[in-house]
């Protein structure tokens, strides 16, 4: 149990350091006697001050006539607190008038230095020699956490064992610049022992707080690498960088920069950027980023100078300018060109090719130009007017005939063909007419015509323009009336059809010579569509074997056949005059030829081989043996191929040929060159 016992102040100027000085002796002594620890306490305090440390003493700042609890803990005994309590009742009686001034002296001094180590920053912790703390400052508590009033007095290495307090009385040797931790502060000390005549009587450690220390360390480090970084990134880059300040003078370089424009790193540095350059001239504009510049080095190299504003916090500080060579984004602009417009082809197809109907899935390509072409067919099919399919013999013509029909509201209806070439013109009247019985000899019964076969359906006249000119006529007036007349019948017979014309024959040219009827023309051409050949669209070329050998191995019930890549090459240069009936023939007669599985360049027909290697013998993509010379557009369409390949972009090929870039974009499209 606690012992106490009250006591009151009766000097003059309450316990001040002369006083306190004397209680501690006394206190020492006591203490020592009785192997205890004595405190003292203002009345209804609970936090007292040891009675062996003047500092504390006085830092209570008790008056006369203050009371006060002389205190000892548990252990302790009654007649230590009674000795110490009696001293301090006798003490007014031991007041020497003479000594005041001193005093005043001894108490302005402690109280200056109390005031001192309560304003310091750094941490101050005193202990005597028992280990206890008799000061413990206010930085102290703010870095360490614990209160003054609770550590005052009490052991030190239960506090803050860290400190190892025990160990600097121990050795009794000074401690300086060590790094403790304490809760999450990270505190530097220096611990030195109070030495009084050899003999140690406490110990003072000073610590200061440098976590934030540790902070700005470690973000100096990140700082560090940060730069070390961008410094790899600024030197490994192709473009040239390099930094100026806010009076527009280099403060940095990389290497490529350098290299670009031949200055060395030293003779650039805090050299205005103008000087450097001194033909160009650097707008504002430049340094705001609006603007650009182009230098062309002595050696002809050509650069661009991009400058971008460097902003800290609101504030304009300089510059970073980027110096790329100028073919390399040519080329890189050409390449992006020719990818969208690459883009733009393939999606111009994919809408085409979705927007077709039905009826036209059987016609094989993606090509460019038959796209154009079935678009329009497949337009066509919507309604009932007439269609005039233009192109070479076997570019389909036929087949996209029978695909508008299908595809028409006619198609449950018949669609009768008729190739105006294959029959004598006097025969012609009556396959398309019909007859009635007797109308000539060998007429034994009546006939039905092709037109009135046709009737609700499509009529499909293949080679119009060799249709004679009084059949042409007679065309013109069963299109007008929609009646015919049978050979040798009296009543006309009302029919209902849609007519489809197909020619390769200069139907215009024909016009003005007066051998096609010109009202015919405009009859018939109410809506053109032009097949291409197939030179136009070697592109179609491989889907088109790959859809032909199906379609034979079914035919003959032969297995699965594939070409040869030297075949398919072959077939490729090749000129096709037959168009995709004489491929489908090649096909035909390769796979029959052929012992294997596959075509190879032996089972074509030779006189598509000596074409292909008169061709490379002459080192030209096209013949010029005056035998078969190739049209105006083949021999415009291989070259745009060749240039093409050798520059590898629309403007690069455009400035070999002397044409533009549209221009050799729109012709690339036109011969589905990619
Ligand atoms: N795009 C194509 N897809 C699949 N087969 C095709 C294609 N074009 C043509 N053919 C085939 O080629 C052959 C010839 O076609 P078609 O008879 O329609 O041509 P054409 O232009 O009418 O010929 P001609 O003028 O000599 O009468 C046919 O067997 C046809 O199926």
């Amino acid at each position: 149990m606690e012992k106490s016992q009250r006591v009151k102040i009766t000097n003059k100027n309450g316990l001040h350091t002369r006083v306190a000085a004397m209680v501690v002796r006394q206190s020492q002594k006591i203490e020592k006697m009785w192997n205890c620890q004595l405190y003292l306490r203002r009345l209804n305090s609970h936090s007292g001050v040891p009675c062996n440390s003047v500092l504390p003493l006085v830092s209570l700042k008790l008056k006369n006539g203050e009371m006060v609890e002389v205190y000892t803990d548990d252990n302790g005994s009654e007649e230590a607190v009674s000795g110490l309590a009696d001293f301090i009742r006798q003490i007014s009686e031991l007041e020497i008038p003479e000594t005041e001034a001193v005093d005043t002296i001894l108490q302005e001094n402690t109280l200056a230095s109390e005031k001192i180590f309560e304003s310091i920053n750094n941490g101050l912790i005193a202990m005597d020699s028992n280990g206890s703390i008799n000061i413990f400052n206010k930085a102290a508590e703010e870095i360490t956490g614990i209160k003054a009033s609770d550590i005052i007095g009490k052991k030190g290495d239960e506090w803050v064992p860290n400190f190892n307090l025990k160990d600097l009385l121990n050795t009794k040797k000074e401690k300086l610049g060590l790094k403790h931790k304490i809760g999450k502060k990270w505190v530097i000390t220096n611990k030195s022992p109070i030495i009084v005549d050899e003999e140690v009587v406490g110990g003072v450690v000073v610590f200061q707080d440098i976590s934030q220390i540790e902070e700005l360390s470690w973000e100096l480090h990140s700082v560090k690498e940060l730069k070390e970084k961008f410094n790899t990134i600024l030197e490994t880059v192709d473009d040239g960088i390099c930094m100026i300040n806010r009076n527009r003078e280099i403060t940095y370089v990389n290497l490529p920069f350098v290299r670009m424009f031949k200055k060395e790193g030293i003779q650039v540095l805090s050299r205005k950027i103008q000087d450097l350059f001194p033909e160009e001239k650097f707008r504002n504009d430049f340094f705001m980023g609006k603007d650009e510049i182009i230098i062309v080095t002595k050696g002809g190299r050509e650069f661009i100078m991009h400058a971008r504003p460097i902003v800290i916090e609101s504030k304009f500080t300089g510059n970073v300018v980027v110096a790329k060579e100028l073919t390399e984004i040519a080329k890189l602009a050409d390449r992006i060109e020719l990818l969208s417009e690459k883009t733009r082809f393939l999606q111009d197809e994919l809408d085409k090719k979705e927007s077709l109907n039905p009826s036209f899935n059987n016609i094989v390509g993606k090509s460019g130009a038959l796209m154009e072409s079935l678009t329009v067919a497949s337009k066509a099919a919507r309604t009932d007017a007439a269609v005039l399919i233009r192109g070479e013999s076997g570019t389909g013509k036929e087949l996209v005939a029978r695909a508008i029909h299908r595809g028409s509201s006619r198609n449950k209806k018949p669609f009768v063909g008729m190739n105006c070439a294959a029959i004598p013109s006097n025969l012609l009247e009556s396959e398309l007419f019909g007859y009635e019985k007797g109308a000539f000899t060998g007429a034994y019964k009546e006939k039905r015509g092709k037109l009135e076969i046709a009737s609700g359906g499509t009529i499909f006249l293949d080679e119009i323009g060799d249709m004679d000119k009084a059949m042409q006529a007679k065309l013109l007036r069963v299109l007008q009336e929609q009646e015919i007349e049978r050979i040798g019948g009296i009543e006309p017979i009302k029919i209902n059809i849609r007519v489809i014309a197909a020619t390769n024959s200069p139907l215009e040219k024909m016009m003005e010579e007066g051998d096609f009827r010109r009202d015919l023309y405009y009859r018939l051409n109410v809506i053109t569509v032009m097949l291409p050949p197939l030179w136009q669209r070697k592109g179609d070329i491989p889907v088109l074997v790959e859809h032909f050998t199906e379609k034979i191995s079914k035919k003959y019930d032969l297995p699965n056949c594939t070409i040869k890549k030297s075949a398919l090459t072959a077939l490729e240069q090749y000129r096709f005059p037959g168009n995709v009936r004489e491929l489908e023939n090649i096909i035909e007669r390769g796979m029959t030829l052929s012992n294997n599985e596959w075509i190879s360049i032996d089972d074509l027909p030779n006189h598509l081989r000596d074409e292909v290697n008169d061709k490379k013998k002459n080192n030209r993509p096209f013949a010029l043996d005056g035998d078969n010379l190739p049209t105006l557009e083949e021999m415009e369409r291989e070259l745009i191929g060749l240039a093409l390949k050798k520059h590898g972009s629309f403007r690069q090929a455009g400035l070999a040929l002397g044409l533009d870039h549209k221009t050799i974009s729109a012709k690339a499209k036109k011969y589905d060159l990619k």
